[in-house]
C-alpha cells in the first residue's frame, strides 16, 4: 500500500507558559522525500518533531503518522534519533544496540546480521565491544543514529544528527540519508548547518514558532532571490521590521 502522507501536523500550537513555542504550524511530508527542518536555536524545531512524534502534545491541532492518529505501532515504525544521546554508558556500543533491536522486537540471527549492517553503516563495526562510556561525543551521536536505524523504519526523525561530527563523517551519514531515501524512506532532520540544506529535498524554515518559508531549497534561493537560504531569515527579519 503506497502511503502519500507518512507525516502531517495541522495547525499545531504551544506554548510553555507564557512563551509561545509554536505558533499554527502545518506541516506535510511526503512519502520518500528528506524534509530539513531549520531555525535559529529556539526556535521550536525540536518541539515540533516530539509533536510529530507523540512525545509531547500540542495544545491544539491534530497529527496524523500514515495517515492515521499515532499509535504504539506506528511509533514501531519510526527510526529517532533525539538531541541527547539516550544510550546506556555502561554497556558495549553491541548490547546498546542489542537493546533497541530487542525492543523492537528483533531476535536471533537476524538481530544479529542487523546490528553487524548498522554497526558498518556508521563506521562503528569495529567498535563494537567498547564500553560506550569510553566513545568520544560523534561516536555516541553515531551509535545513536545506528539504534534510530536498527529496525528498518519507514520515517526518521533525526534531531541534528551530525552535531559534533567531523566532515568526513557526516558526508558518509549523509550518503546513508541517501541511500535510505532511495529505499523508500521518510526523513525529517533538523539541521543548523547549512551545506546540509542543499542535500534537503525540501526544507522548512523556522522561526519564532513559525514556517516563515518551504520549499526546494533551490526554488528558495531563486523565489527570494538571495544567495543562500539562511538569508531568507534576514530578509524576514527585515520585512517584519518594516511593519
Ligand atoms: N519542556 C519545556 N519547558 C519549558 N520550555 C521549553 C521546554 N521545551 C522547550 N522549551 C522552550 O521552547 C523553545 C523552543 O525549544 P526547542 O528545543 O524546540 O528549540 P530548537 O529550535 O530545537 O532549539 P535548538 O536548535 O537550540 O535545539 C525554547 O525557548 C525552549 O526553552
Amino acid at each position: 500500500m503506497t502511503v502519500s502522507y507518512p507525516v502531517k501536523g495541522e495547525h499545531l500550537h504551544k506554548r510553555y507558559k507564557n512563551q509561545v513555542v509554536l505558533n499554527d504550524v502545518s506541516l506535510t511530508l511526503q512519502e520518500g522525500e528528506i524534509y530539513g527542518l531549520i531555525g535559529p536555536s529556539g526556535a521550536g524545531k525540536t518541539t515540533l518533531v516530539r509533536i510529530l512524534l507523540g512525545l509531547e502534545k500540542a495544545d491544539s491541532g491534530t497529527v496524523e503518522l500514515f495517515e492515521k492518529r499515532p499509535t504504539l505501532n506506528a511509533f514501531r515504525s519510526l527510526g529517532y534519533m533525539a538531541q541527547s544521546d539516550a544510550l546506556y554508558n555502561e554497556l558495549s556500543a553491541y548490547h546498546n544496540l542489542e537493546f533497541f533491536a530487542s525492543i523492537q522486537g528483533m531476535h536471533g540471527k537476524e538481530k544479529k546480521q542487523r546490528i553487524d549492517e548498522v554497526a558498518k553503516a556508521v563506521d562503528l563495526d569495529k567498535d563494537l565491544k567498547k564500553n560506550v562510556s569510553n566513545f568520544s561525543g560523534g561516536m555516541k551521536r553515531r551509535l545513536s543514529l545506528a539504534a534510530a536505524l536498527v529496525h528498518s523504519p519507514r520515517l526518521y526523525l533525526l534531531d541534528e544528527p551530525t552535531v559534533g561530527l567531523d566532515p568526513m563523517i557526516r558526508r558518509k551519514l549523509w550518503t546513508l540519508f541517501h541511500y535510505l531515501k532511495g529505499k523508500g524512506a521518510t526523513i525529517i532532520v533538523t539541521t543548523h548547518v547549512m551545506d546540509e540544506v542543499a542535500q534537503c529535498d525540501r526544507v522548512g524554515l523556522l522561526s519564532e514558532g513559525k514556517i516563515i518559508a518551504e520549499g526546494a531549497p533551490k526554488e528558495l534561493i531563486e523565489h527570494y532571490g538571495v544567495s543562500s537560504v539562511e538569508d531568507i531569515f534576514i530578509v524576514n527579519e527585515k520585512e517584519a521590521a518594516k511593519k
